[in-house]
Order: structure tokens, then sequence, then C-alpha cells
């Protein structure tokens, strides 16, 4: 492809006169053009275009010879181009482009650039084979769809509401792709592209996808373009090309072709537009919707391109928001000549919409396109290889008047310095396979310490003892371990190692740039050419000894025979001037022999430096591989380091969790110990208290058995005294046991801890329980040795040692009353503890059942209240009621704050209905998910790409009032819910 210089978009302003309906509304014009000049005013803005036409500016038919035609033209020079017709509704477009279906007539822009098309192919059409071929999508709701798709055409559908109410039409069409080619050029995967060979097939297929756009009917054009429609003509040519050659003068014999394809895309945007005015609803509010959302997108783009100062920061250029920039990416600020037809309408009513066109088409002005010739791959390499020839024969030329020997020098020198140049070649080649292998071996040569460092052993040696100790873990976590010096080396030598491998990978450039332009002198020389020419002057040469060689026989002839015929002084005569004669002709011969000799000479030369740029050539190739294998070996050790430092963080992140467990772990060890420490002292108290309680019964047991033996010793005893000592006695037997058990009851526990407190316990733990240990320890002594002794004594009792005491019959019967009674005592309390626990259960079951009935009756409840809340909204919300007046926070997925324009009141109903009485303006607030069928996204999207929607003014305070009726009710509604 030819480069060419940047061009910025044109953009011409088409005015169109007041239509019928702007008339009978009485609409006065509100834009005005300075004579003379392409400049708009309206209002106090002033705006200077490209071409200015209709309303006093030039006259509309001059809009295609002057923006158009040269477009058409720059088709033939292989430059893609793009005609843009943008504006508001109604404001003229699809009228300008010629693209409607009733208006396929002589007058639009496209039936126009057809007929200059066709009448140029008929005047180039002998020296230049043509191929026409046309698509015509359109871009409808965010879906590209074929205009031009026979089969689909047939199978219409009211999917998109464009029949039924038999204004509208639109097939169902297979969705397209939009795809980028390598060299970046946007194209449609599956589109139609029927081939053309005439002007009438040509209009048939525009007349044919205009019938299928999808078209509707809104308030303000009565046949209103719902999509935007891209008709693209694709001129493709095989030029024969003539080439010069020097001696040579028959043309016939240098013909070559040339392969030139450019696109010439016409567009014909539908128009931005407000619902309120187009008075849109259903299907055509969200046609609407999706419109001003591609044309936003546009505008986006439009404003990344024409402002200059955003171009210079280099700010992203919004293409792919939407399919229309996506398609319209070479048009804009790529590889086309762009021409923006920005149509408005004069109508006062319109004023703020046009004055908005205006700015738009203002912008665009300043955006810049990079048009280039496109020729095919091949008629590329034809360029260059012609431009060689050129060279060649400038270099033949500039030789032509020089001695065959200066020549020969010229062609000795070139050869001598080639030699040169291909002994610094292979110098060089050493140099850098030597190199090569130097980094090849910089893994196995790296210093001792490097070398642990690289292998993977020792990575994994430094992960081992990892989870040894918390005090390693610390380490890590801090940052002091070999392991992250380990990782600082590793970063240290892979960057070493990829420094080194760029330095060699630039010199290799270096080179490689440095040998290729050396080969571009020898790639200057067509060896083939060159051959050609000197052979034919070594036939030449040939010729002209032979013609020469004929003289001088004939010559020689005449000289005989003049000998032979004439006599004395004219023979003399004769004789003298043709003996000159031949000894010129003899001298001619010899010259011709020597150029001959020469030019074989020359030839050989020849030989020998193509020889020497074949070797340059292989050079060059095995640098090349060289390269290629260096950066190979560049990404795979970037790779390499790569997958390393990965596996390394994951490792790392690893320990790191790990280190955090452990620390958790601690911690939770730590609390536990704590409380361990409470409970054992607790613990250890109260078996101390236990201990001195048994040993203090112990004590008075022996007292009592001493008193007992004093009593039956003296024969003194009276019968109630002695029934008392009785019982008290047992009791204190009783409470021995009970103790001796409570004690050996707090002894195993103590033991339990101790064993649990096992020597492979973590150090810290082991340090903070040891001082437990010693406390509980002096306890357990205590316990011990009291136990062992009670149990002594207990083990003694067993048998008849208890009752010794027992002299009668009677005491006997008096101790066994006594146990019967407290028995009896123990089995009531049990039983009523039982009692008790039964009264408990009881009562939670029915706290159970209690709980499950008030979760199922809150459910039921939350039912209630969604129902409730959506018949409230439907209520409110009536679907064919333009107001819409819902308290947003009655919904939950409505946000509390919603941003509003100011004077629009944002709250609950009751502020709207009241701000509605006060300022005579329903004010309509966004209405939460399901209502009116829409989602609140949606919702958003309508506000914000046409807020007049929402917004319905200066309505009468009946309306107001029949709202707060409306919405009184509703919240009579939710307060009695
Ligand atoms: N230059 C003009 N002279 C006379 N009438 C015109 C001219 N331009 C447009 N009109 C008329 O204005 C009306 C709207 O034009 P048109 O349909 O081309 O608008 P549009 O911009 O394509 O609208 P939309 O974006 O809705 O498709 C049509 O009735 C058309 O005939």
């Amino acid at each position: 492809m030819e480069s060419s210089e940047n061009c910025s978009v044109k953009v011409a302003v088409h005015v169109r006169p007041l239509i019928g309906d702007e008339r009978i509304q009485g609409c006065k014009e509100c834009v005005s053009v300075t004579p003379g000049k392409p400049q708009v005013q309206i209002g106090s803005h002033s705006f200077t275009f490209d071409h200015v036409y209709g309303s006093g500016g030039t006259a509309s038919p001059a809009m295609f010879e002057e923006c158009i035609a040269p477009l058409v033209d720059g088709l033939f020079q292989g430059y893609n181009a793009t005609v843009l017709a943008y504006g508001q509704t109604g404001s003229g477009k699809t009228y300008t482009m010629g693209t409607g279906s009733k208006d396929c007539s002589q007058t639009g822009i496209v039936p126009q650039a057809m007929n200059a098309l066709f009448s140029k192919i008929e005047t180039l059409k002998h020296q230049t084979e043509f191929q026409l071929q046309v698509s015509f999508i359109e871009i409808l709701k965010e879906e590209v769809r074929d205009l031009l798709d026979s089969v689909s055409l047939n199978k219409m559908d009211n999917v998109n509401g464009h029949s039924g109410n038999g204004k509208v039409s639109a097939p169902v069409r297979q969705p397209i792709q939009i795809r980028e080619s390598s060299n970046g050029a946007i194209t449609l995967a599956g589109t139609t592209e029927m081939s053309v060979r005439t002007l009438q097939e040509m209009a048939a297929c525009l007349e044919q996808g205009s019938l299928s756009r999808a078209t509707g009917s809104t308030n303000m054009n009565n046949q209103s373009s719902r999509s935007h429609a891209i008709f693209t003509i694709t001129l493709e040519q095989m030029r024969k090309v003539h080439s010069v050659f020097p001696g040579n003068d028959s043309p016939d014999e240098d013909m070559s072709e040339e392969y030139f394809c450019a696109k010439l895309h016409l567009v014909d945007l539908a128009g931005s537009e407000r619902a309120k005015r187009t008075g849109s609803d259903g299907v055509r509010l969200k046609e609407g919707i999706h419109i001003n959302r591609g044309l936003l997108a546009l505008g986006n783009v439009i404003s990344a391109l024409g402002d200059e100062k955003k171009r210079k920061e280099g700010v992203h250029v919004p293409y792919r928001d939407s399919k229309l920039t996506r398609l319209l990416q070479d048009s804009l600020g790529g590889n086309s000549k762009t021409v923006m037809i920005a149509c408005i309408s004069p109508a006062d009513i319109n004023a703020e919409e046009t004055l908005n066109t205006l700015k738009y088409a203002n912008r665009a002005r300043n955006i810049q396109n990079k048009p280039v010739v496109n020729r095919g791959l091949e008629s590329n390499e034809m360029q260059k290889m012609r431009q060689q020839l050129e060279y060649l024969q400038a270099e033949l030329f500039s030789r032509g008047g020089a001695a065959p020997s200066d020549e020969v020098q010229v062609l000795r020198e070139r050869i001598a310095f080639l030699e040169a140049s291909n002994l610094d070649l292979s110098r060089e080649l050493h140099v850098y396979r030597s190199r090569r292998a130097v980094v090849g071996q910089c893994e196995a040569d790296l210093p001792d310490d490097y070398a642990p460092l690289t292998k993977n052993d020792g990575l994994k040696r430094g992960f081992q003892s990892i989870d040894s100790s918390d005090y390693e873990m610390g380490e890590i976590i801090s940052g002091e371990n070999p392991r992250e010096v380990e990782v600082a080396t590793k970063e240290r030598e892979h960057e070493y190692m990829q420094n080194t491998l760029d330095k060699e990978l630039n010199e290799l450039n270096k080179r490689l740039e440095q040998k290729e332009s050396e080969m571009r002198l020898f790639g200057g020389i067509d060896t083939e050419t060159l051959k050609q020419h000197f052979g034919k002057k070594i036939v030449e040469l040939e010729e002209e000894k032979r013609i020469v060689q004929k003289e001088r026989d004939h010559l020689l002839a005449e000289v005989e025979s003049l000998a032979a015929n004439s006599d004395g002084q004219a023979h003399n005569k004769a004789h003298d001037s043709h003996t000159q004669k031949l000894k010129s002709l003899e001298a001619q011969i010899l010259d011709l022999k020597k150029k001959q000799e020469s030019q074989v000479q020359l030839v050989k030369e020849k030989q020998k430096s193509d020889d020497a740029a074949k070797r340059l050539q292989s050079e060059i190739q095995s640098i090349k591989s060289q390269k290629v294998q260096l950066q190979h070996k560049i990404k795979q050790e970037a790779e390499q380091f790569r997958q390393w430092k990965a596996s390394r963080e994951k490792e790392l992140l690893q320990l790191k969790k790990e280190g955090r467990r452990n620390e958790y772990e601690r911690h939770k060890l730590e609390a536990l110990n704590q409380r361990q420490k409470m409970v054992l002292q607790r613990k250890t108290e109260e078996a101390a208290v236990a201990t001195k309680r048994l040993k203090e019964l112990l004590e008075s047991r022996k007292s009592t058995v001493r008193d007992n033996a004093a009593n039956s010793n003296g024969h003194t005893s009276v019968t109630q005294s002695n029934e008392k000592s009785l019982q008290r006695w047992l009791d204190h037997e009783l409470e021995v046991s009970v103790k001796v058990h409570e004690v050996r009851f707090e002894y195993e526990k103590q033991t339990q801890v101790v064993l649990s407190m096992s020597p492979d316990s973590r150090k810290a733990r082991r340090e903070s329980v040891e001082n437990m240990l010693s406390m509980s320890s002096n306890a357990l002594i205590a316990m011990a040795s009291q136990l062992s002794e009670a149990e002594e004594r207990e083990r003694s009792m067993i048998g008849r040692g208890r009752w010794n005491q027992l002299r009668s019959m009677g005491d006997a019967k008096n101790l066994l009353q006594y146990m019967f009674n407290t028995t009896a005592e123990a089995r009531c309390q049990l039983w009523e503890k039982n009692l008790e626990i039964e009264d408990m259960e009881d009562k939670l079951n029915e706290l159970v059942t209690l709980l499950q009935i008030s979760e199922t009756q809150r459910k039921e409840l939350v039912r209630e209240v969604r129902a409730k809340e959506q018949a409230a909204a439907t209520a409110l919300v009536k679907s064919d009621s333009k107001i819409w007046v819902v308290p947003c926070l009655q919904f939950p997925s409505a946000p509390k704050q919603l941003k509003f324009t100011p004077g629009v009141v944002n709250g609950t109903v009751k502020d709207s209905v009241a701000f509605a009485n006060q300022t005579r303006k329903v004010n309509i607030f966004v209405s939460a998910d399901g209502a009116n069928g829409t989602t609140f996204d949606e919702e958003i999207s309508n506000r914000c790409t046409s807020w007049e929607t929402l917004e319905v003014e200066e309505k009468s305070s009946s309306v107001a009032s029949a709202v707060q009726m409306e919405v009184a009710e509703a919240m009579e509604t939710f307060r009695m819910d």
C-alpha cells in the first residue's frame, strides 16, 4: 500500500427547506447562510464548514460535483471513501442520500455516485478490467442485518414490531459478525456481496435494500429510518501498466497488470430523536433509545478524534462502544477519504437539535484520516520491482556514455567493495557466534554462589524446613530469610540474562540492517535485465561488425576490380580513396571487436558480483535465522523465569498462609492455656479445700472412735445420747465417704491435665503450663496423701469394721430407721428433680413449635407485603399512562438518592405530589424493576438518553390532583397493610 498524506474529514452542511408539517405549524427559519461563504448562523452561533448547501448557500445539486465526485475519482486511484449523512430525525438525510425507497431517483447522492462510477468505467474499460460488488446492511438495535439477503427477506417477522401497524416492515435476518483483518481493516463476515455489471443491476440492489430497510412512522417523520444503513460499493480494477525500457521501443512487449481494490461506503444514519417530540412509545421508543445510544457512541468517537488536545494526549477512541462506530472505524480516523454531510432543518422548533448537529459537524472537521492506495499484494510487489527497474534503467543510462573500460572499472570496484563487506560480515558473524556460545553457557558458567540458586533442588531445600518451627516462620514473614535473598539473586540473574540477550539481539538487528542496506545496493540492479541488456548489446555489436566486414569485403572487391579495369591517375586516385575507406573500416572492426570483448568481460564481472550478492543474501538469511533463534531463547528464558517466579510466589503465599494459621493456632492455645490455668487454679483451690475437709473429718473420726471406746469401757451410756451419737457418726461416715469420692474425682482430673501436657507440646504452651503444673502438683501431692490415708481407713471399714460401734439390736434398728428416712428423702428429692426436668422439656418443645409457626407466619407476611407492593405499583403505573409517580424508596433495588435534574423532587410520594401542586409540574420518579415491564437499568438509560419522556411539563392542576388521588389511595393501602 502506498502511503498518503493525512487528510481531514470534509464536512458539508445541507439545509433542507421547510417542509409541509413545519409550514402548517407556522415555523420560521432560524438558520441563515452567509452569502458566498460556507458559513452558517443560528442565533448567536456561527460555524464555518467546507461547504454549505441550500437555504441561501450553494444550490443542492452542486453538492455531488463538489463533495462526492472527487471521492468517486479517488476510488479509481484505489482510495477508500465514505459519505456520512448525519442529522436529527426528519432533517433530510435519506432524501440527501437518495436511499429512501421512493427516493431512489437521480437526485440523491447514491444514485448520482452510481451514475458517475459507471460512466467513468465506460471511458476506462479499454485499458482496465473492472469488477463491482455491492453490499447493503443496516444496524438495527445493535444488530447488523443484511439488506440483500434474499432468503431471509422472505421471512417477514413481527418481532421488532415493524409490521402489524401497517407502517413498518422488517425481515428476519441472520446476525452478521464484525471482524478486523490483520491489516486493521474492518470487514463484515456473512454479508451478501452482490456482483454487479450494470448500473441497472446496482440500482436494483439499492432499491431492494432500501425497501427492506426498517422504517417507521413517528410524529416527526412519517417514514423515519429506524436503523443506520450502509451501502457499500467495492471497485476492483486490473489495470494494464506500460513499463518503459531504454532501447525498447515496442510498448506492447512490456505491459504489466496492476490490481486496485477500493470501497465506497454510503452511510445514511438514523436520526437523533427526542422521544417526547417523536411521540414514540413501546417499540419505537426502544428503537429511539438504541439509535440515540449508537449516535452517542459516534459523538464520543468524533470528540475523541476531533479534539486536538485529546488526540495529542493519545486518548482512547471508543470505537468498540457500538457496532456503528466499529464499522465506521476506517472512515473516522482511518484509511478513507471521508465526507460528512450534516443535514439540518431550518425550522425554529428544531433549533436545539440543529445547533447540536452543527456542533458535532464542526468537531468532525478536525478528524484526520490517513487514506492509502489499496493495491493488491502482487501489485505492491510489482510496484517495488518497477521502482527497482527504474533505478536500474537510470544507472544504465548514466553509464551509457562511459567507455566500456570505465564500466568494467566501476563493476570491479563494486565487486571489490562487495568482497570486502562480505569479509566484514563473516567476521561479525563469527564474533556473534562465539558470543552466542558464551550466552548459551551462561548458566553453566555462573559463579559458584549462583549455581545452587539456579537449581530447583536448592529451592526445595530452602522450603523443606519451613514447617518445622514457628521461629522459622517468623523469619520468612519478616523477610529476613535466605529465600528472599535467593529470589533477589534469581531476579538479578534473570535480568542479567535478559539484558545480555537483548544486547545481542540489538547488535544482531544492527548488523542485519547494515547488511540489508548493502543488499539493497545489489537489489537495485536487476541482474536479468542487465544480462539481457548486455546480451543484446553484444548481438548488436556482432551485427555491426558483420555489416562493416561486408562493407570492407565489398570495398576490397571494388579495389580489385578497379585495379584490373582502370588506368593511370584515375585508378590511383580511386585506389587511394578505397584503401583509406578500407583502413577506416578495419579500424572500425577492430574497435567493435574490442567493444564486444569488453562487453563479454562485463557480463562475466556481473556474474561475479551476482555471486557475491548471493553470498551476502545467504549470510543475511543465516543472521535472520540466528535472530529468530535468539528471540526464541529470550522468550523461553522469560517464560521459564515467569514460571519459576509464579511457583515461588505460590509457595511463598502458602507459607504465609501457614504462618498465619500457626499464629492463629498459637493465639488460640494461649487463650486456652489461660482458661485452663484459671480452671486449674480454681480446681486446685477446691481440691485443697476438699482435702482439708477430708483431713478434718478423718481427725474427728479418730476422736469419735476414741470417745465411743471410752463410753463402752465405762458402761455409762445413755440410750438417747447413744442414739444421737450413732446418727452423728453415720452422718460423719457418709460425709467422709462423699469427701473421699470428691477428692478422688478432683485428683483424677488433675492427673488428666498433667497427662495432657505431653512433652511434645509446643514450647510456648509448655512454658506457660509449667507454672500451672507446679501449682497443681503441690495440691495433688497433698490430695494424694490424704486420699491414701482415707482410702486405707475406708478399706478397713469395709465389712464388719464400720459397724463395730453398734452394740445392741436397738442401736442397729435406730440406725436403720435413720438410713431409711435419709434414703426416702433423697429419692423424693430425686423424683422432684425429675419432675422439674420433664416440665422443662415440655416447655422447650412448646417453644420450638411456636418458633416454627412464627417463621411460617413471617414468610407469609413477607409474601403478602411483596404482592401488595406489586399491586400498589401496578395501580400507580398504568400501562397507558405516561405519568409514573412511584416513590423510589418503596423499591428495594432503587438507589435511595437518585440524581434528578434540578427542580425535580426526589423523595416520597407525598413530596412529589406537594411539588407537583406547587410547581404545576408532574415529576416522574423512576420506578424499580418490573414496573411497566421495564427494568430499573432500562429506565435509567431511557432517562439519560431522553429526559423529556419522563418529564411532563405544565400539566394542569387537575392532572396533578388526579395523580394525587391515585397516590393517596395507594398510600392508604400501604398504611392499612
Ligand atoms: N432537500 C429537501 N427538499 C425537500 N424536501 C426534503 C428535503 N430533504 C428532506 N425533505 C423531506 O423531509 C422529510 C424528511 O426527510 P428524510 O426522511 O430524508 O429525513 P431523515 O433525516 O432521513 O429522517 P430519519 O432520520 O427519521 O430517517 C421527507 O418528507 C423529505 O421528503
